[in-house]
């Protein structure tokens, strides 16, 4: 086939490798053929001369491709339409098409030298494969596993030979999650388990001893050429095709099983009757064989060559109710194709620790030649009953090849959920009972699963862009495809309508696969032929199926084809003659796709994930890209947490500072008021103690002079008996000592010692020294006053300060104070004021003494003038007084005033004057004492 008129996906380059791929990993560590051995000899019941024969010349002896050639002339091609029918050229190979590099060529094909295909196992240098099992079987003269379908089987690998812990009678769909794991008992073989068996499964182990049969399986399915070489056994290329027979109960003994005799051993399919011929292909498996040895024999490799990076695609087909759905998706107990490779998918992840893997699966199908998802549950309508999914269609690009759009891909992590998923889309398939098939598939049911891998990145250095290039750069991402297909079934005409258009679907489908796959070959012999007249058309578009399957049936992907057959048939002879005929349409489709379906698969493109856009990006790159992106936000974020954190504890510190500012501000104010107005109440206080020197001395010195006067006068009048003693007023606030002059004193001799004349004399001086003794009182009274009030406004504030301080400032205020407590300070501050208060009463009193008096000597003076006594009083004092002041204007150095200095006799006025001048002196003298030790914290000292 040529690639220049195809289309092709430009997915994996169609590029041939240059050199040879890699064989699998494989722990060759068993000689001996597991299924051999547990296979009881080879004999037919009913020999037939054919049979007899290949009984014979099975195992022990020197295989001979004989039979296939010889049989090419009569391998009729397919029927189903005029122009497929014919034979294949006699002495041709039915293997036309090589696959890559170097894969070992058989003996007897033709010439060309077959590249190793990622399919095939060790190979000799010499391209022949090395048949260990065969040898190590033949040198034990163990039986021939070449059998007839009649040949009972004493042991099974699956659990019909009696290997299964549980019957696999009536066994629960695994692909419908009610599967147990199956552990089957492999000790009896005492051989190692290879390192790439099936040690997970969704449930638990998988680890069968098919599995292990798989390791040396390929080698003993070598043959040998009549000389006795190893021979490579056909169909370890890139394409395999296997052929599955059935087994059929019913059919027991018919005639028309011993017209079929299917050689396992030599994967071959011989046919007795009309049309008698050989099939022999990759794998023949008989009815003995289960499905893990299909999958062993037949998808094993394929899926780890996916894992490696190939496109893969496995498909069964064959007519319906022949074991496609058993073959792929199996039971529980018999697990299919697609369960085990899913086990296998994940063993590799797991032994595959330098690379990391991604894994998204879609599941659609092809029905009534619609494609459906059924992985996208039902579509719920406006009027919330299931409405029409989306239509699918089908696409092509240069980068993912045809692909259907729009399709859920879930992305899976582990088998269990790859397996729930299929589980899910499997029970959302078509399925219908018909003639021959109590749940027939309706559809051709595509699972596929991408697989995205890269080299595992090292552990990230450095700075975030470091690690954004490290995360995606080693390596790339290689990304494959491995498609698991289940085809519907051909099928004759059925009774029901629903049923005939369904099978009309499906067979014009598998009729176009039939003829692209012919073509296939057509096309590359024509093209052989008729160089340049142009290449056939492949009628890829004629059906959905081929449209999907283009890109492997094209040659970009690894292929392994399941044909199922069911061999014998009861009822009708035309009944029976029908299923002969599709058995063998089946063999020669085998045939034909085995022959004409040419695989150049290589790897993909490791650089494909990295590169391009961010669209066209491996979604293992866009989820890296997008884990990096998130770490970086998660890391900035974090980092503007902190920040922001440290920025909200900066503004906090910053607030409560503030606060604490303003606090102590105005707890300072507070303080400073405080003081300021202890500081002015003490000024004030001083001035007034000031002023009450002052007064005193005011009213000493008017007091004096008229005291002196009147002792003078007293003196005169009394007659000089009395104590020099001078007079003295104390201040009751300076304790100053007030002396009367002695000159005035002496002055004061001369005067008049009349009583009346004493308080009233000076022609009114006493009026005058009353008023300003009231005149005094009256200031001082204002002080007073002021000072209450000054009280009271620090009372007041006091008592704001006390409710609004916090505790702190009370404490500290309280230990501040000298009497222990502020309650104490405003008590006695009240009692201050209460005093002050009584204190200003008494003074208020004394007042209106003072005025009475004042009064008093003001009517007596009136009097007096009057001719009243009054007015001799005063003119005595009067006198006294003129001749006081005489007194006084003289001078003491006056001859004319001999007598001593006497105090003066108190009268009554200024007994009056006195003793309240005294009281008030007192009073005002306790009071400020009081205060003064009260206020010791405050700077009294400094305010005086
Ligand atoms: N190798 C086998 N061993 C035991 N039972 C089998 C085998 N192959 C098929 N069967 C049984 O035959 C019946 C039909 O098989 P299955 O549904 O797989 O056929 P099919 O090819 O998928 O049919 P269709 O195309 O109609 O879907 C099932 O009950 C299945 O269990």
């Amino acid at each position: 086939m040529s690639g220049t008129t195809l289309p092709r996906p430009s997915r994996p380059s169609i590029a041939p490798p240059t050199g040879p791929l890699p064989s699998l990993p494989v722990a060759k560590t068993r000689h001996s053929n597991i299924g051999v051995a547990q296979r009881t000899p080879s004999s037919s019941l009913l020999p037939s001369p054919a049979t007899a024969s290949r009984a014979v010349s099975s195992s022990a002896l020197p295989y001979k491709p004989g039979p296939r050639h010889g049989n090419s002339p009569s391998v009729p091609t397919l029927t189903a339409d005029g122009t497929l029918v014919g034979a294949t050229t006699p002495g041709k190979t039915l293997r036309k098409t090589v696959s890559i590099g170097a894969f070992p060529q058989p003996p007897r094909h033709t010439g060309r030298s077959n590249p190793g295909s990622p399919l095939s196992t060790s190979s000799t240098p010499g391209g022949e494969m090395v048949d260990r099992r065969l040898s190590s079987v033949s040198k034990a003269s163990v039986p021939s596993r070449n059998s007839s379908l009649k040949k009972p089987r004493t042991s099974n690998i699956g659990g019909a030979r009696g290997l299964l812990p549980r019957s696999p009678l009536s066994p629960p769909s695994l692909l419908n999650g009610s599967a147990d794991s199956v552990a089957v008992d492999t000790s009896h073989l005492s051989l190692p388990s290879p390192p790439q068996s099936r040690n997970s499964s969704p449930q638990g182990s998988y680890a069968t001893s098919a599995t292990t049969f798989e390791e040396n399986d390929d080698d003993t399915r070598g043959r040998t050429d009549s000389k006795g070489n190893s021979l490579q056994k056909d169909g370890k290329g890139n394409v395999l095709v296997s052929v599955r027979v059935r087994p059929d109960v019913g059919a027991k003994d018919s005639k028309q099983e011993l017209e079929w005799d299917v050689n396992n051993k030599r994967a071959m399919i011989s046919y007795r009757g009309k049309d008698a011929g050989d099939y022999t292909y990759d794998n023949v498996f008989d009815t003995q064989d289960n499905n893990a040895r299909v999958y062993d024999a037949a998808a094993k490799r394929l899926v780890r060559r996916v894992m490696e990076g190939y496109h893969g695609t496995v498909f069964a087909y064959g007519m319906t109710g022949t074991g496609k759905t058993f073959s792929m998706q199996g039971t529980a107990t018999n697990p299919g194709v697609i369960p085990l490779a899913i086990t296998d998918i994940f063993s590799y992840i797991r032994e595959t620790p330098h690379r990391e893997f991604l894994l998204r699966v879609s599941y659609l199908e092809i029905y009534n030649e619609k494609i459906h998802d059924l992985l996208a549950g039902p579509v719920v309508g406006m009027n919330g009953q299931a409405g029409p999914q989306e239509e699918i269609k089908l696409r092509e690009d240069s980068k993912r090849g045809v692909y259907a759009t729009p399709l859920k891909e879930e992305i899976v992590q582990s088998p269990t959920q790859l397996l729930r998923v299929i589980a899910r889309g499997d029970n959302a398939r078509r399925v219908a009972g018909t003639q021959f098939n109590a749940r027939s598939s309706r559809s051709h049911a595509v699972v596929q699963i991408v697989v995205e891998s890269r080299e595992r990145a090292p552990a990230p250095t450095g700075n975030l862009a470091n690690q954004k290039r490290s995360a995606i750069i080693p390596g790339g991402v290689r990304v494959s495809t491995l498609s698991l297909i289940d085809l519907a079934g051909s099928e004759k005409a059925a009774d029901n309508k629903e049923r005939r258009t369904e099978g009309s679907h499906i067979n014009k489908s598998l009729l176009t696969l039939g003829t692209v796959i012919a073509n296939l070959s057509t096309d590359k012999d024509k093209a052989e032929k008729d160089k340049g007249k142009g290449e056939k058309h492949l009628p890829y578009r004629d059906s959905k199926l081929t449209r999907l399957l283009q890109p492997a049936l094209s040659g970009n992907s690894l292929v392994s084809i399941l044909c199922t057959v069911q061999i014998g048939a009861t009822g009708s002879a035309a009944a029976v003659n029908s299923h002969t005929g599709e058995t063998l349409n089946t063999l020669k489709f085998a045939s034909r796709a085995k022959n004409n379906i040419v695989s150049h698969a290589k790897k993909a493109d490791e650089s494909m994930g990295a590169g391009g856009d961010a669209a066209s990006r491996a979604l293992l790159d866009r989820y890296r890209l997008e884990i990096q992106d998130l770490k970086k936000q998660l890391e900035d974020s974090k980092n503007k947490d902190t920040k922001e954190e440290e920025e909200d504890e900066l503004k906090r510190d910053l607030e409560e500072e503030k606060t604490r500012e303003i606090a102590d501000k105005q707890r300072h104010e507070e303080q400073m008021l405080e003081m300021q107005l202890a500081r002015t109440a003490l000024k004030e206080r001083i001035e007034h103690l000031n002023r009450l020197i002052l007064s005193s001395k005011s009213v000493g010195v008017n007091s004096g002079r008229s005291f002196s006067q009147m002792s003078y006068q007293r003196t005169s009048t009394v007659g000089h008996h009395m104590d020099m003693r001078p007079s003295s007023l104390r201040s009751s606030a300076s304790h100053a000592t007030l002396e009367v002059p002695q000159q005035n004193a002496q002055a004061g001799l001369a005067m008049d010692g009349s009583e009346e004349d004493d308080s009233v004399g000076e022609n009114g001086d006493g009026m005058a020294t009353q008023s300003v003794q009231i005149q005094s009182l009256q200031a001082d009274l204002a002080d007073k006053n002021r000072y209450i009030q000054t009280l009271e406004k620090r009372l007041m504030h006091a008592r704001r300060s006390s409710h609004s301080r916090v505790s702190m400032t009370l404490s500290h205020k309280l230990s501040g104070s000298e009497d222990g407590g502020l309650i104490a300070t405003i008590a006695e501050k009240d009692a201050e004021i209460l005093n002050l208060r009584s204190q200003l009463e008494d003074k208020e009193r004394m007042i209106s003494a003072l005025t009475s008096a004042r009064k008093k000597s003001e009517t007596a003076h009136e009097v007096g003038s009057d001719g009243s006594p009054g007015s001799r009083r005063t003119s005595s004092y009067n006198r006294s007084e003129s001749s006081s002041v005489s007194l006084i204007a003289k001078g003491p150095t006056s001859p004319t005033s001999p007598k001593p200095f006497l105090p003066l006799p108190t009268n009554n006025t200024g007994k009056n004057i006195e003793e309240m001048t005294r009281m008030l002196d007192e009073m005002i003298g306790t009071r400020v004492d009081k205060a003064a030790r009260r206020t010791s914290l405050m700077p009294v000292s400094e305010g005086r």
